[in-house]
């Protein structure tokens, strides 16, 4: 049986200072936070999304929506028949946004891990049926590289250099035994 290295590259500190600076680039980039709405990719992209708003809401004294955002029958390993058949809910608590509307807003996807780049693709589809944002900007816990589509986040919590062989793992507290972001490998596996 293979061995696994694991090795921990965010501990709970490093992934809460990671979304206090996100939170400070959302509010500054977009000069507030009026017409934003932050959508969260599930699963843990919510958890992060939940986290980002209340940090904001300490920032700026005020809410910013948050919505979730389940792409599965976006995906491009899906049938197209299943397309139409997008789940989109608004967020339950404080933050909820309902009914989810994109028209004009300025719409921040928050996923845990960026990679190929298709699960956005996916969601910038699902986001696109719903209404004509004004923009649609990107934040991600962890961007590990290796792009398959001409996406790049504009938040970043840690850039993390790796080889396609090797796995990115987020864990967070609100579903996992705690936060923590693990690099996988398979021990003796290069490229
Ligand atoms: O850039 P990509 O190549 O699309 O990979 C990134 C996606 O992969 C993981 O989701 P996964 O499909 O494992 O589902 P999960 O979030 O429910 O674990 C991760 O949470 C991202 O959403
Ligand atoms: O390493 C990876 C790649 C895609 N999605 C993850 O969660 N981790």
């Amino acid at each position: 049986m293979a061995e696994e290295e694991h090795l921990v590259i965010m501990d709970e500190t490093a992934i809460r200072r990671a979304l206090t600076r996100i939170a400070h680039e959302i509010v500054e980039k977009n000069k507030g936070i009026d017409d934003c709405v932050i959508v969260g990719i599930r699963t843990r992209g919510i958890y992060l999304a939940r986290r980002v708003a209340d940090r904001i809401k300490e920032i700026e004294g005020k809410p910013v929506p948050v919505s979730e955002l389940d792409i599965t029958r976006y995906r491009d390993d899906r049938k197209a028949a299943d397309a139409a058949d997008v789940e989109i809910a608004s967020a339950i608590g404080e933050h909820a946004a309902a009914p989810f509307n994109v028209q004009n807003k300025r719409v921040i996807l928050f996923d845990d891990v960026l990679y190929t780049g298709r699960t956005i693709r996916a969601a910038m589809d699902a986001i696109m049926d719903c209404g004509r944002p004004q923009s649609i900007q990107l934040a991600v816990l962890v961007d590990r590289g290796h792009r398959e589509l001409p996406i790049r986040p504009d938040f970043v919590g840690k850039n993390v250099p790796t080889s396609k062989q090797e796995q990115i793992e987020v864990a967070l507290s609100e579903i996992d035994a705690a936060d923590q972001v693990t690099l996988i490998n398979q021990r003796g596996q290069t490229g």
